[in-house]
């Protein structure tokens, strides 16, 4: 039996086929269209139509019909407020099984009626607040989607013990701290990825840095430009690009790191402050998109010696969302008995 994962984000969608029986990803459609254009157009018209579309080249592209498919499994900003179907975050600290007990079913038009279950995401819980004065305690706040699914299948894929922290570069970088019993404990985010991509569109930067920003990593300039941010601050250290292809013989790629490392400077910055709240850090994951997780594979360690940096590789990376979603729905039986009457969705042992 077929069940087909989905992973839409903040930019860029992944429709998976995956093949329950040999434990096999068939084929991948990755769609450049996220909850982004929702927040921009006002609309999520576009995000439904080109995710419909994107399910039925799938199926055609290997003779299936919807009713060929056991059930589609939904994570991401696809869940949120300008996603498809909305469900809320759940409170931190979370496990696999809330994360399952808090899954929605549901069958939707634009998702073909196949039956779909939609994994939440996670919001911090505040210890102390003052609820007449939000501003000041707004740093505790965070949440994400998405990102759960692809840390609880980086955990299934590392040997790590004690508490830990996943780095997930994406539109969002995203920090999520780790406890003991493998639970999420908190997560931080930064509009890290975003602000590498819209600085490159909509600024005069667009005549210093290539259109696909790092082609290869350059230690050393993603170095210069995570001091550069620490020295002179961060929209200093972005007018530097400008300067530096003005006056320096750098090339578009040694500035498009020097770019990334200033930003990734600011985003370790706001993971420094909230590092003491968790105590001694004893492992770091990175895993999220590259190049961005190779510069900050680099740049973790070149901050703190100490600290046991493993980078995850690309097929970790790619497994990750398939290892994540299969441990989140082994926990999902409940959920799937109470969705019976609309059909079988998940057999008693079955991973997926
Ligand atoms: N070659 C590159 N050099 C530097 N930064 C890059 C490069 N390619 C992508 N990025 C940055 O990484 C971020 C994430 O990239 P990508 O397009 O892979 O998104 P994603 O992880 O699929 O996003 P999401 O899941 O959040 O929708 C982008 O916001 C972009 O700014
Ligand atoms: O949950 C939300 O509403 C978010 O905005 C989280 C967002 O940062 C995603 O985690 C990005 O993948």
């Amino acid at each position: 039996m077929k069940v087909i994962l989905i992973d839409s984000g903040t930019t860029n969608s992944r429709l998976r086929l995956y093949d329950k029986t040999t434990s096999e990803v068939l084929d991948t459609e990755k769609i450049r269209i996220g909850v982004k254009d929702t927040a921009i157009s006002g609309s999520n018209n576009n995000l439904k139509a080109q995710l419909k579309q994107g399910l039925e080249r799938l199926l055609a592209k290997h003779q299936l019909t919807p009713s060929d498919i056991e059930y589609i499994a939904a994570s991401g900003m696809i869940t949120s407020n300008l996603g498809i179907y909305e469900i809320p975050h759940i409170p931190s600290p979370a496990g696999l099984e809330e994360f399952a007990q808090f899954s929605k079913v549901t069958q939707l038009e634009e998702f073909l009626s196949i039956p779909c279950v939609f994994i939440p995401g996670m919001k911090n819980t505040i210890d102390s607040m003052d609820p007449r004065d939000l501003v000041a305690c707004i740093n505790e706040f965070d949440v994400m989607r998405g990102e759960e699914v692809e840390s609880f299948g980086l955990l299934k894929q590392f040997d790590v013990n004690g508490k830990g922290m996943i780095v997930l570069p994406g539109s969002h970088t995203k920090f999520v701290a780790v406890g003991e019993r493998k639970d999420l404990l908190y997560c931080l985010s930064t509009l890290g990825g975003e602000t590498l991509s819209a600085l490159q569109k909509e600024t005069i930067l667009s005549d210093s840095l290539g259109s696909s920003l790092i082609k290869s990593i350059d230690q050393k300039m993603l170095e210069c430009g995570f001091e550069a941010a620490k020295q002179y601050g961060l929209t200093r250290s972005f007018y530097h690009i400008r300067l530096l292809d003005l006056f320096s013989d750098l090339d578009a790629n040694q500035r498009a790191n020097y770019f990334a490392g200033s930003v990734i400077y600011s985003d370790l910055q706001a993971l420094s402050q909230s590092e003491e709240g968790m105590g001694e850090i004893e492992w770091m994951i990175v895993g999220g998109s590259d190049p961005l997780r190779k510069a900050f594979s680099h740049l973790l360690s070149y901050m703190n010696k100490k600290w046991d940096v493993m980078e995850a590789t690309d097929q970790q990376v790619e497994d990750s969302l398939v290892f994540g979603a299969s441990e989140i729905l082994a926990n999902c039986k409940d959920l799937f008995l109470k969705n019976a009457s609309k059909g079988s969705v998940c057999d008693e042992n079955s991973q997926l």
